[in-house]
């Protein structure tokens, strides 16, 4: 049976994810739960300036979780055989997600590092921006937003390795809660070779580089 476990080393199929069943965004039913949100916070969903409002927010909504219908293999499409088998590191992509605990935006910045596969099968860099949205555009949390990018660098370009940091500020304990502006959240995922001392050393220097 297909578990959801992340256990060290083990790789979700991505490719098996039961996408097909996700239903088509149902724009009318999300319009009427916005109006039936605004009576229960008190507003008249019925005012000038809020007359558009149910429509607009369901517009936002397909927009921001638009990932749910998308793959991996669906953004991972270009790669080329450059026989380049070291390191590949993308810093510092801008990432906007959706805290699935209270549907408000986590953001911050992926670095994503891969070793090809010896055949030295590479992708084009802009997919890994594109691979990140695919699952930020989802709601998340940030350790599966993490994991999943890693491990589909492993499974659709067979890489040696990866390594994904996730540095990123939640909304959720921001603007409200625990109301802690600037605490940063920050999560990795290894895989394959990059569990190797001097391999996860070089791509961590590079990334921390970068960090202010
Ligand atoms: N591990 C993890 N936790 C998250 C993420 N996003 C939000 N959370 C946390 O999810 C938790 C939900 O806790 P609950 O006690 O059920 O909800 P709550 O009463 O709104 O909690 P507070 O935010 O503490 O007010 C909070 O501690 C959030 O900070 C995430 O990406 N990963
Ligand atoms: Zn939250």
């Amino acid at each position: 049976m297909q578990t959801d476990g992340h256990a060290s080393g083990e790789i979700t199929r991505i490719t098996q994810e039961p996408r097909d069943n996700i239903p088509e965004f149902d724009q009318p039913r999300a319009e009427a739960a916005v109006r039936e949100l605004l009576f229960a916070v008190g507003e008249d969903p019925d005012r000038e300036g809020l007359r558009d409002t149910p429509a607009r927010v369901a517009r936002a909504y397909k927009e921001l979780l638009s990932g749910m219908r998308l793959g991996a293999e669906d953004v991972l499409t270009t790669t080329f055989d450059l026989g380049h088998d070291e390191l590949i590191l993308v810093r510092d992509i801008e990432l906007w997600s959706m805290c699935e605990h209270h549907l408000v935006p986590f953001t911050g910045v992926a670095h994503i590092g891969y070793i090809p596969n010896d055949n030295g099968r590479i992708t084009g860099l802009s997919k890994l921006a594109r691979l990140v949205d695919v699952y930020a555009k989802r709601p998340q949390v940030q350790e599966r937003l993490t994991t999943q990018v890693a491990d589909a660098l492993m499974e659709i370009l067979e890489a040696q390795g990866a390594i994904v940091v996730i540095e990123a500020e939640h909304l959720c304990m921001t603007m409200r809660g625990v109301k802690k502006p600037g605490a940063k959240t920050i999560t990795s995922a290894i895989r394959g070779s990059m569990h190797r001392a001097a391999t996860r050393q070089e791509a961590m220097s590079l990334i921390m580089r970068g960090t202010r």
